[in-house]
């Protein structure tokens, strides 16, 4: 599975590499979960496993936050939420608007996982009017009319385009030109930017198609195996090997470039 930014270098400016950046939220899930059972350290073979990432990586992706541990001990859960909270910027508030406000965007809106991770709905747009001031997810919409007010005044820099694909671009751009410097795209198309915007893109379909190609596959080998070319637990240790069910690094989040 693919991931990554747009417009942005291979390595952020404090040396951090993008790879690892993708790969924080899934540590920082992984710790808050021992955080809330109260576990006060943890190995990098126990965090490497409830991330679904490579222990080796793991380590290395820490030495870039300094976060070394303590051998014997492990990591302290709670700094190394407080480390990865800092740096993915989330000891912050972030408001964020959600424009489209249909099927998707009313799912979104109602999703209590962005708050308790810092990111706060501070409005809802769409462009039917029959839907301003109506309630969703104890927010009322708001019309696309008031687009730009709604960002300046929320000082708004995160969106996320949940329209038809045929107006996300403009919705793009009237969320650049008011401010907006990142976008969360869930509409099946391809957003240009200008320097300066990042822009990540979340396509379940992309993801289903991925496991569709694995089930294939998969088959393919029984059917072999059945043939008496290949053992079918070899068959399977192979795919297991390739880490096939979680994409080609086996621990990146699902979202798309761009
Ligand atoms: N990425 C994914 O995995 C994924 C999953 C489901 C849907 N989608 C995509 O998300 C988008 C929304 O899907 P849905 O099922 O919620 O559709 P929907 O038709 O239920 O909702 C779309 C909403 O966008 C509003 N809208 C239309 N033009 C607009 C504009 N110019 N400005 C603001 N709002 C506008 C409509 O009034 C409607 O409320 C589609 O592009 C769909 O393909 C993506």
């Amino acid at each position: 599975m693919a991931t990554g930014r747009t417009h942005r270098p291979a390595t952020r400016s404090r040396g951090i590499p993008e790879a690892t950046v993708a790969r924080l939220p899934l540590y920082l899930r992984a710790l808050t979960a021992l955080s809330e059972r109260s576990v006060p350290t943890v190995s990098s073979e126990e965090l490497a496993a409830a991330a679904g990432v490579n222990s080796a990586k793991l380590r290395k992706d820490f030495s870039y936050l300094g976060s070394y541990g303590t051998r014997g001990v492990g990591y302290d859960v709670e700094y190394l939420v407080y480390q990865i909270s800092r740096e993915l910027g989330l000891t912050q508030d972030w408001p964020v608007v959600i424009v489209g406000i249909g099927n998707l965007g009313a799912a979104l809106a109602g999703y209590g996982g962005f708050a308790s991770r810092g990111f706060r709905v501070a409005a809802l747009i769409d462009a039917d009017p029959a839907m301003a001031g109506k309630p969703v997810a104890g927010i009322p919409v708001q019309h696309t009319d008031d687009l730009e007010k709604i960002i300046k005044d929320n000082g708004v820099s995160i969106g996320v385009i949940a329209t038809p694909a045929g107006v996300a671009q403009q919705v793009c751009d009237r969320l650049v030109a008011a401010g907006v410097t990142s976008i969360l795209n869930f509409a099946p198309t391809v957003l240009s930017v200008p320097d300066g915007v990042d822009v990540r893109k979340v396509d379940l379909s992309i993801e289903l198609q991925i496991l569709a190609f694995h089930e294939q596959r998969k088959a393919g080998e029984e059917t072999a195996a059945g043939d008496g070319a290949l053992p079918a637990a070899t068959a399977r240790g192979v795919a297991a090997g390739d880490s096939a069910d979680q994409g080609p690094d086996g621990d990146v989040p699902a979202v798309m470039p761009a």
